[in-house]
């Protein structure tokens, strides 16, 4: 069993929570996908999270600035196949184009992780989200039988790309993580599960395909597209249609800010592993998406952690008697239990000096 599994079996979801609305036939925004007490104001900061070309000689103190002042930048020569991205975003509009009760022939279960749903943090608020979500791990063949039973060519074109980008998308990320552990000075041999020794573990991954329909009331500022939270992964890499924004990061200075689309690029966000990995010098930033009245909007994001069972806790070469560490160790798993009862407050869970005041 699995991190998420594991947590997810002791923190189900309601069932009423999982299905999403029928986005095809709703033409009001309904109350129950209304944001009222806290309007969502569009931000008008002009500013750009940085663009680093992974070829630049430079890319591993780019990334260290990066990591410390965003928590998210943007990739480009990364090398993933342009045309994988576009056929990615083409099965996930075709997937979501798919009338109502054929996909929901995938959903998920309450204590299950993969499948058609609404995304699982709407757990935590009293409204519902403009969005739709179908999470994988690895192949998705079981919920491909379902949705296309008859269409054998499609179900096997649909994981053949699903599969290559997860492949990808792990080496990526591993390139990712690497280059990230290096710009704290910090070396492989730091990481306990990076050292050969234990290198036979294999990271835990988990991968989804969002969906933001086009929404009648957006302007009203009621719609939220994906409410705010920061990624428990180590780090996340997601591919954003190129045609729509929607991405927000906060800044603490500055407020809500656009991560536009660049067309390529890959975004990169820090996730709250990682945030305890640097002993608190990386991000991991609070983000969200706004949705709008004209354009379907899909993204694609693959969450790259520890292996099971691994604990992560700051970087030894980044601990001495001036700098302690600021959290305990702590696996993927104790991580997405305490998320499941504390939200965006979790973190402060395993902050070393929250432990000693309990
Ligand atoms: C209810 C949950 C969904 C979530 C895992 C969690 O138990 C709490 C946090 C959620 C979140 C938010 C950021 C992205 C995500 C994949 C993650 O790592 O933590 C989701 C999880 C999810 O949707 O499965
Ligand atoms: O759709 C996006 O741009 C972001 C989605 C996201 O933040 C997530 O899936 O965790
Ligand atoms: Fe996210």
């Amino acid at each position: 069993m699995n991190s998420f599994s594991a947590s997810f079996k002791s923190n189900p979801v309601d069932f009423h929570k999982i299905i999403p609305l029928d986005f095809k036939t709703a033409n009001k925004l309904p109350d129950s996908h209304k944001w009222t007490d806290h309007p969502i104001v569009n931000p008008f900061t002009v500013g750009t999270v940085p663009i680093i070309n992974l070829s630049d000689p430079n890319a591993i103190s780019l990334i260290k600035h990066a990591c410390e002042k965003w928590g998210v930048f943007q990739i480009t020569n990364h090398g993933i196949p342009l045309n994988l991205l576009r056929q990615v975003e083409l099965q996930t509009l075709g997937l979501f184009s798919l009338p109502a009760h054929q996909i929901l022939s995938a959903l998920r279960s309450p204590e299950g992780i993969t499948g058609y749903g609404q995304p699982r943090i709407s757990f935590f608020f009293p409204k519902l989200m403009w969005s739709e979500v179908f999470s994988m791990i690895g192949s998705p063949i079981e919920h491909a039988t379902k949705l296309w039973p008859h269409q054998h060519a499609r179900q096997a074109n649909f994981c053949n790309i699903m599969e290559e980008y997860q492949k990808e998308m792990k080496k990526l990320s591993e390139k990712m993580f690497k280059l990230m552990v290096e710009s704290l000075g910090a070396t492989l041999e730091d990481v306990d599960w990076l050292k050969p020794t234990m290198s036979c573990k294999e990271p835990e991954t988990l991968f989804h395909l969002n969906s933001y329909p086009v929404c009648p009331d957006s302007d009203s500022g009621c719609a939220m597209g994906f409410a705010p939270h920061t990624d428990s992964s180590l780090l996340t890499v997601l591919y954003q249609s190129t045609t729509t924004s929607g991405l927000q990061i906060f800044g603490d200075n500055i407020g809500w800010m656009p991560v536009h689309p660049i067309s390529g690029a890959l975004v990169v966000n820090v996730g709250d592993l990682m945030h305890i990995l640097s002993n608190g010098q990386f991000k991991s930033t609070l983000h969200r998406v706004l949705v709008n009245n004209t354009h379907h909007r899909v993204s694609a994001a693959y969450f790259y952690g520890p292996p099971k069972d691994v604990k992560i806790s700051p970087s030894i070469n980044l601990i001495d008697h001036d700098h302690p560490p600021l959290f305990c160790p702590v696996s993927w798993k104790e991580l997405l239990d305490a998320k499941a009862k504390h939200f965006n407050k979790a973190l402060e869970v395993f902050r070393n000096d929250m432990v000693t005041a309990k």
